[in-house]
């Protein structure tokens, strides 16, 4: 491209004072330019950009914005020079003039990029009158385009979004390697600081015979602990006898948990010993405590306190020798307050307490249980199943409201739907599709509107700063705005923003008609 083909519209002092640090004829200054952030390069890893175009100016603007934005910048005027500076060190984002001078075309440079070094992405430049060359690099694997002349607002807006993607690899690179390094303790799966204390206090009460209350969400493993303090402890070799207290019938709850003699009632032929004795001083597990009705309550608490109890029908009663482990998803406090449940119950089983935290709470813990559950897949039915990178996203993104327990049966359905080894994005429930989704939108617009995402937002803002919240927009309205500004950012091109949307063109010409949204329009094309 010749020299001042066109006028760059980010502002002639970009382009008139450039920073003379970073810019300069690139083979004199081929390592990575001091940025803001690389004084913490030891602890911080840097996005690597390398600027190639023939123009000077435009090449020293690009270098700025990249600078301004915190990467860490290297330029070059010629394929050569820049394929030089690949070879010699790691690159994450190729910003490519389609039209260099030389023997390599912009076109070659980026076909071997590609094949060298495919974790780069390429974004490439182009004068309007080449859109087709711009097309062709697309399906050689560049990710976006930029037509020349380019506002500003444009170029930080494709910065922002590969740096987005590249922190996403990022992490799902950590992730797949904490897939592989952490595991728990005994069966339980997570090494997550929360779990580090539950393990230890677990470790510790597994060789007293204190009652043990366990709170937790449902499907957090509350069951699982209790096996975990019961094998773990010296009681292990004796019975563990679990209770489903919400599940028993509420008219036979006393006889299973307390047993009957014969002739007890109807149907009673022959005696039966309950529950709590047939644990025979090994471990009763009473899930769903919150469940058991007030009388009931007071006859357990008889019970545990006098370590006997009287079978329905008997006149005498049978000693118990086991300890009493409880669990509830309920908050118990509260219920105490409104009289669902007995105080002097609740001190009893409260002695220690173990609270499991929630998935959310733990997310460090989401790939390693899902490896977990992939390999116990594995043994079952010899397919080695992986997660592709989005589905491996998308569950560490996700809320688990279900806890561990959704995640196993999501695992689980996946491996059931796909049709292969890998269990794809399309293949996870639909509940984490859609709030994947959501997300999505919801940075396209906060990155579309050059501001923070929602989240870090509602981080930075303190309670009383007096910043207004955001209005709450309904997803079909989030999803009307992406759509939108995104058209309007590609002046209009349907086609690319049907692809950077992740859409179908046939869904986004459904939605434009949807919305009622007609040619040159709210568009403005
Ligand atoms: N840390 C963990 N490591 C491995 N598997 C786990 C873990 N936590 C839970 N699970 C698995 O998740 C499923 C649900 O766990 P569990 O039944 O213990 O939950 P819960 O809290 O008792 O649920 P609910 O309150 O609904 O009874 C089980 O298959 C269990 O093995």
């Amino acid at each position: 491209m010749s020299p001042g083909a066109y006028r760059p519209e980010y502002g002639n002092d970009a382009v008139a004072s450039p920073s003379g640090v970073l810019i300069g004829v690139s083979s004199l200054d081929p390592g990575l330019a001091p940025s803001p952030r690389a004084e913490t390069a030891d602890q911080v890893e840097l996005f690597r950009v390398l600027v190639v175009d023939d123009d000077e100016p435009v090449r020293r603007a690009c270098c700025d914005i990249a600078e301004s934005m915190g990467f860490a910048v290297i330029s070059a005027g010629t394929g050569a020079e820049a394929q030089a500076m690949m070879r010699r060190q790691p690159i994450d984002l190729l910003l490519l003039d389609l039209k260099l001078p030389g023997g390599l075309s912009g076109l070659s440079l980026l076909g071997e990029v590609k094949s060298l070094y495919p974790h780069t992405s390429v974004v490439v430049m182009t004068a309007f009158a080449t859109v087709s060359s711009a097309v062709e690099a697309m399906r050689i694997g560049a990710g976006d385009y930029l037509t020349k002349p380019f506002a500003l607002e444009e170029l930080t807006s494709i910065f922002s979004r590969v740096e987005q993607t590249w922190h996403l690899e990022l992490e799902t690179r950590r992730l797949r390697e904490s897939m592989r390094t952490q595991k728990g303790l005994g069966n339980m799966i997570g090494r997550s600081p929360e779990m580090e204390k539950l393990y230890r206090i677990l470790t510790k009460v597994a060789h007293s015979t204190h009652p043990v209350l366990i709170l937790g969400e449902s499907g957090t493993g509350k069951e699982l602990v209790a096996r975990s303090i019961h094998f773990g402890g010296p009681l292990g070799p004796k019975p563990f006898v679990p209770v489903d207290c919400g599940s028993l019938v509420p008219t036979l709850i006393e006889s299973e948990l307390f047993g009957y003699v014969r002739g007890a009632f109807t149907g009673a032929n022959k005696a039966k010993t309950g529950l709590l004795a047939s644990a025979e001083g090994g471990t009763v597990f009473l899930d769903e405590i919150g469940e058991l009705p007030l009388d009931l309550q007071a006859k357990l608490l008889r019970a545990l306190q006098e370590k006997e109890v009287r079978p329905v029908g008997a006149t005498f009663t049978v000693p118990i020798s086991a300890r009493v482990l409880a669990a509830t998803n309920r908050d118990l406090v509260s219920m105490v307050e409104q009289g669902k449940f007995r105080k002097d119950l609740y001190f009893r089983l409260n002695v220690v307490n173990l609270k499991i935290p929630p998935l959310r709470s733990r997310r460090e813990d989401i790939p390693v249980l899902a490896m977990h559950f992939l390999e116990r897949l594995e043994r079952e039915t010899g397919i080695a199943y992986e997660l592709s990178d989005d589905a491996l996203r998308t569950m560490t993104e996700y809320d688990w409201p279900g806890n561990v327990r959704e995640l196993e049966n999501a695992i689980e359905r996946a491996s059931a739907l796909s049709s292969g080894p890998i269990l794809h994005f399309n293949d996870l429930p639909s509940q984490l599709q859609d709030s994947h989704r959501q997300r999505r939108m919801q940075a396209t617009i906060t990155i579309g509107r050059g501001e923070r995402p929602q989240e870090e937002e509602m981080v930075r803002r303190s309670p009383g700063s007096g910043s207004a919240p955001a209005a709450i927009l309904s997803i079909a309205e989030m999803e009307k705005q992406a759509i939108l500004r995104t058209i309007r950012q590609l002046k209009g091109d349907k086609l690319m923003a049907a692809k950077l949307l992740g859409i179908g063109k046939t869904t986004l010409y459904r939605k434009l008609k949807e919305y009622g949204i007609a040619e040159g329009g709210e568009l403005g094309d």
